[in-house]
């Protein structure tokens, strides 16, 4: 019954806050990736609504005025749709839904379940999405099921009675309990391929969302991973057996990391990310020309925290040097503060990357391949790194890159 719905909204409208932890700068970055995330959902943002306050509303999130000024607006402009950039309670989505009916109320989380939906592809990445869409809706059936009376035309009617509600939660609660066998079943399936893998050094690329993860395995892989500039492009996990020189290891591409991805996403995605759990090194793909890149590292490196994968080596691979910009201060401004938005890529080099080591950070350009002989040669020193700690009996198979011979890799090479 929770079927893949698609969301034709057109005029949406966006929502957020401005708190002590959080800034009206900080805000408008959030605002602006909500934007992204609406437009990969088939969106059009065309208003912004903020507003200062202490905490949140515990019943209609924003105030009582704020919400009368956007009820206002939603009128006048025919907004279909309306995303609060946090998560909101279900009583919070309740009451706002009562007071401006002409629209849907979604959140942050609920917008991010529906792009996964969108692009679930294989029945695996189906089902996972469909058990974290239960998890989360599970809580708010019964506003659900209001809105479904008020389209019948039945306004200020009162809702249906308590029965139904628990009808429809033990319907969701069954549909919950069949997924998790489902996908148990599956990840047994795949605990035992990934187990005959054998002696290969296995590699994983995280990242955040669209930094070009899967842009640089096609690069290195010869593969043929979809990619794309919106949100969310990979869901599922290719992994994809590499021959640098004469070395082979199996590189895996995954779901991109978003800051605040919902915790029900990342239980109902642990599967697929048990190549990332499993893997022996991490290359953490950074898009060096985001703004907030700086950020998104935090958020992927949370996100390792919270999937128990921050003890590996990892290569920190900062992408996209072709479209990175920097401001600039003209010589005659004594006003303007320096700040990072205004480091060259030599300046960035000697902060806090400096620290990470010469050796595990690289900067190229994975549609350019620029630096690519580089990245090559880095990996396949990491790579034979492990590879002879974990198989020291065939050490000798693996000389020096500059030594090695080059092999070219044929599709039928790979694994999966
Ligand atoms: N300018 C520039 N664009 C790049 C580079 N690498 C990737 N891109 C672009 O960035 C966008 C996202 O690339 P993907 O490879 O789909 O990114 P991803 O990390 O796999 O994204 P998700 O699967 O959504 O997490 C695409 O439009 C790419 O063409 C690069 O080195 N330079
Ligand atoms: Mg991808």
């Amino acid at each position: 019954m929770l079927e893949k719905e698609v969301l034709n909204f057109e005029k949406t409208a966006i929502v957020g806050i401005v708190t002590q932890n959080q800034s009206e700068e900080k805000l408008n970055e959030y605002l602006d990736e909500l934007e992204f995330l609406t437009f990969t959902a088939g969106g059009q943002v065309v208003k912004r609504f903020s507003q200062k306050m202490e905490r949140p509303n515990p019943k209609t999130f924003m105030g009582t005025g704020k919400i009368e000024e956007i009820h206002a607006y939603v009128k006048e402009n025919g907004i279909s749709t309306l995303i609060f950039d946090d998560e909101l309670t279900p009583s919070q989505q309740k009451n706002i839904s009562k007071i401006i009916e002409e629209c849907k109320i979604l959140d942050r989380t609920h917008l991010i379940l529906d792009i996964f939906a969108q692009r679930a592809e294989t029945s695996y990445a189906r089902t996972q999405v469909e058990l974290a869409q239960c998890i989360y809706m599970l809580p708010r059936l019964s506003g659900l099921w209001t809105h479904l009376e008020r389209q019948k035309g039945g306004i200020g009617m009162r809702g249906p009675g308590e029965t139904e509600i628990e009808t429809d939660r033990r319907i969701v609660r069954d549909r919950i309990a069949l997924l998790k066998d489902k996908i148990k079943a599956i990840d047994k399936q795949m605990g035992t391929q990934r187990g005959n893998r054998g002696s290969m050094v296995r590699v994983a690329l995280v990242g955040y969302t669209n930094v070009g993860k899967s842009t640089l395995m096609n690069a290195v892989g010869k593969s043929d991973v979809f990619v794309e500039n919106k949100l969310f492009a990979t869901l599922d996990t290719t992994v994809r057996k590499v021959v640098i020189k004469n070395l082979p290891f199996l590189l895996s591409d995954t779901v991109g990391f978003i800051r605040k991805l919902p915790t029900m996403l990342v239980d109902s995605f642990k599967s697929t990310l048990d190549e990332v759990r499993e893997a022996d090194l991490l290359l953490h793909v950074v898009d060096i020309s985001h703004p907030e890149f700086e950020d998104h590292i935090a958020s992927v490196n949370q996100t390792l925290l919270d999937i128990k994968a921050n003890d590996k080596p990892v290569i920190m691979v900062f992408n996209k040097i072709d479209a990175y910009k920097h401001l600039t201060i003209d010589e005659d401004d004594l006003m303007t503060e320096k700040t990072p938005r205004h480091f060259t890529l030599e300046e960035w080099k000697s902060t806090w990357m400096s620290r990470v080591g010469e050796e595990n950070a690289l900067f190229i350009s994975a549609t350019n391949k620029e630096n690519f002989e580089e990245f090559r040669e880095r990996v396949y020193e990491a790579v034979r790194h492990i590879h002879i700690t974990r198989f020291p009996y065939n050490k000798f198979l693996y000389p020096d890159y500059k030594d090695a011979i080059e092999k070219e890799v044929d599709d039928d090479e790979e694994t999966e």
